[in-house]
């Protein structure tokens, strides 16, 4: 869906950078542990100690939804996806260690793609 903002050629898809950026972090091999929300039942204390629960499919849903805005809206999510996993898991564990490949890749594209 094009974004509503008129430029002087016609619309502008402000969130066209974060779609492209999604798909890369879904297609990243250490994805695994974020693609879906964490199930409850699998690990009972998750929502106690995780008050806003995030994760890659959830932010694909909010982003064709135009939930987001602004990319800051976008990043701070996905950022979430990240802070959450630091919280829960261990640094030397298989999820903690994908979490923080997935967070350094993302903030390195976020870099090249808006050099901020
Ligand atoms: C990101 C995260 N943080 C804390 C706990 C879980 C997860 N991920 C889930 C998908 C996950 C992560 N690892 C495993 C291993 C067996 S089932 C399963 C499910």
């Amino acid at each position: 869906e094009e974004n509503k903002a008129e430029g002087d050629s016609g619309t502008v898809d402000v969130m066209a950078p974060c779609r492209q950026l999604l798909t890369e972090l879904e297609q990243h091999e250490a994805a695994w542990p974020f693609q879906m929300p964490v199930n409850g039942r699998r690990f009972p204390t998750y929502h106690k100690v995780i008050v806003q629960p995030m994760d890659l499919h959830t932010v694909k849903e909010r982003l064709e939804s135009d939930r987001y805005k602004t990319r800051d809206d976008f990043c701070a999510d996905v950022r979430l996806i990240f802070s959450n996993c630091d919280l829960f898991n261990e640094d030397d564990s298989p999820v903690g260690e994908a979490g923080h490949a997935m967070h350094t890749f993302f903030e390195e594209r976020v870099t090249q793609l808006w050099g901020d």
